[in-house]
């Protein structure tokens, strides 16, 4: 068992490749095997989080999932705990594994209750795990409300209730958890919805059992990224060693973004950064940084360039647009770019296009511009399944796609997506997305083919929000000037 981090690499499966995985597992051991071993590895869990915790709550759903925690009850009473199991569910209709668990855990001595505790120290939610099939109600909803809404520290098994497995759609408001609070024993299989959307603030921590059983032989819906590889600079660089980057944005009014994203090119290393804004009236000097080099959008020599177009765009970026398209070896569309595109099929094309001229592409939608994109009418219909709408718009645009959110999915044609882990809510604020884009456009130009720039990038801007001091305000300016 080990927790996972944002340093790690692992497959992730889905709920149909997970339950193939179990029935081979299932099939290779003794009867009540497998859930001896999951409950065992919650318990031990639940031993070591929280070694001192005298009343454990442990509520138990009509599933094996509820099994597994009948299975971690008895183990936790042989270990001298006092585990409290309440069960929502009908002993008659149990699976078998799960009635022979629940027979174990009150062989053990440990209550099984029909009403929540008035008290715990620590709640394991083991309501529903794979099989959540719809939105809890009546007392299972009223015990997650108890259980997450408590303050109290929660270890869910598997899964926390009600989120789904394949996407991290929540049927249930868990809300966000004080830090350290939350914690989730995933068996078996990782499953992607624990990383994306809204699995991240319900699940917690995380933690990892495979029970011993191999996943060979299937594939991943998705991988974690993790760190990606350190890439040294020889001695005997030059300007010209790491590439130009040029940005074209920053509309009247709006000049602070691409100057974010131009900013954040250069501290990402790029050898030269120039800066087009469309501002008809721009200035001719960006007060503190004398490196970034002015120049008009028709001035830009495009197919010498790597170019971040759309910060800060306005409309203004429309009659740039299909030049840039074919012209520009290495592009990153952010923003105003990428809402123009979805407004005009012609740019869509010509977007499409681009791999086959092997011109590399990296797209940054948040869910809204991914919507427009794909041609769904709100952010929600992205959010609801975040790996598919990725994937989806990479495929169509040929490109590598990078929808930005909680657990930023990484998408390119023929590839499996990659989720990645760093960063936090502190990134939720203007101007972030702008210097992804920088950051992204310097690894291009230095010659970086476009999903490792991509995955590469995001891992980057997330891991120096994470390390942001918790006294400094964390701005956009800040992140770019890192
Ligand atoms: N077998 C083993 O050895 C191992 C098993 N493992 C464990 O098994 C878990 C999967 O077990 P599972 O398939 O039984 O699904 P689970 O989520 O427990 O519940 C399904 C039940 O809930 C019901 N239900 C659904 N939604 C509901 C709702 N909103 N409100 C109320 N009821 C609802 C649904 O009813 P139905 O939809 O059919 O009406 C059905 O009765 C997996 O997550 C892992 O923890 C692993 O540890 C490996 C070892
Ligand atoms: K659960």
């Amino acid at each position: 068992m080990h927790r996972i981090t944002a340093y790690y690499q692992a497959d992730l499966f889905d709920v149909a490749a997970t339950r193939r995985i179990e029935r081979a597992a299932a099939a290779k051991l003794p009867a009540h095997a497998l859930m001896r071993r999951a409950g065992l590895a919650v318990a031990r869990l639940a031993a070591a989080l929280h070694p001192h915790a005298r009343a454990i709550w442990i509520a138990c759903g009509p599933g094996n999932n509820g099994g597994d925690a009948f299975e971690a009850a008895a183990q936790l009473r042989e270990r001298s705990f006092h585990p409290i199991v309440t069960f929502a569910g009908d002993e008659a209709r149990l699976p078998d594994d799960a009635r022979d668990a629940l027979a174990r855990a009150r062989a053990a001595g440990v209550p099984i209750l029909e009403d929540a505790p008035t008290e715990h120290d620590l709640a394991i939610d083991a309501l529903l795990g794979l099989g959540a099939t719809r939105a809890p109600e009546g007392r299972m909803a009223q015990w997650l409300t108890q259980i997450y809404g408590a303050g109290k520290p929660v270890l869910a098994v598997d899964l926390p209730s009600g989120l789904d497995a394949d996407t991290g759609h929540c049927s249930f408001d868990f809300g966000p958890g004080a830090p350290g609070q939350r914690h989730c024993l995933s068996l078996l299989t990782l499953k992607p919805g624990l990383f994306t959307a809204h699995g991240r603030d319900a699940a917690g921590a995380v933690w990892f059992d495979d029970l011993g059983c191999s996943s060979d032989g299937e594939a991943p819906c998705a991988r974690l990224a993790g760190e990606p590889t350190f890439r040294p600079r020889a001695h005997a660089s030059h300007k010209g060693s790491f590439g130009d980057v040029a940005i074209l944005g920053g509309d009247q009014g709006m000049t602070g973004a691409a100057v974010l994203a131009a900013t954040a090119a250069l501290h990402g290393g790029a050898g030269r950064v120039f800066l087009a804004l469309l501002d008809p009236r721009p200035p001719s000097l960006i007060e503190p940084w004398p490196e970034l080099m002015l120049r008009r959008p028709e001035q830009l020599a495009l197919e010498h360039l790597t170019i971040v177009c759309g910060c800060g765009g306005g409309d203004a970026i429309r009659t740039h647009l299909a030049r840039v398209l074919a012209q520009a070896p290495r592009l990153v569309l952010d923003a105003d770019a990428l809402n123009a595109i979805a407004d005009d099929a012609a740019l869509g094309t010509l977007l499409t296009q681009r791999s086959q001229h092997r011109l590399a592409t990296v797209m940054t939608p948040h869910p809204l511009e991914a919507a427009r994109l794909l041609g769904l009418s709100t952010a929600v219909d992205v959010q609801a399944d975040r790996l598919a709408a990725a994937a989806s718009l990479a495929r169509r645009f040929q490109a590598t796609v990078v929808l930005k959110g909680s657990g930023t999915v990484v998408a390119s044609p023929n590839e499996v997506p990659t989720i990645n882990l760093t960063g936090n809510a502190r990134l939720a604020t203007g101007g972030t997305g702008d210097v992804l884009a920088g950051m992204i456009g310097a690894a291009l130009a230095s010659g970086l083919p476009a999903l490792q720039a991509a995955q590469g990038e995001v891992w980057r801007h997330g891991a120096i929000a994470d390390a942001w001091p918790h006294d400094k305000p964390l701005t956009a300016g800040a992140l770019a000037a890192t």
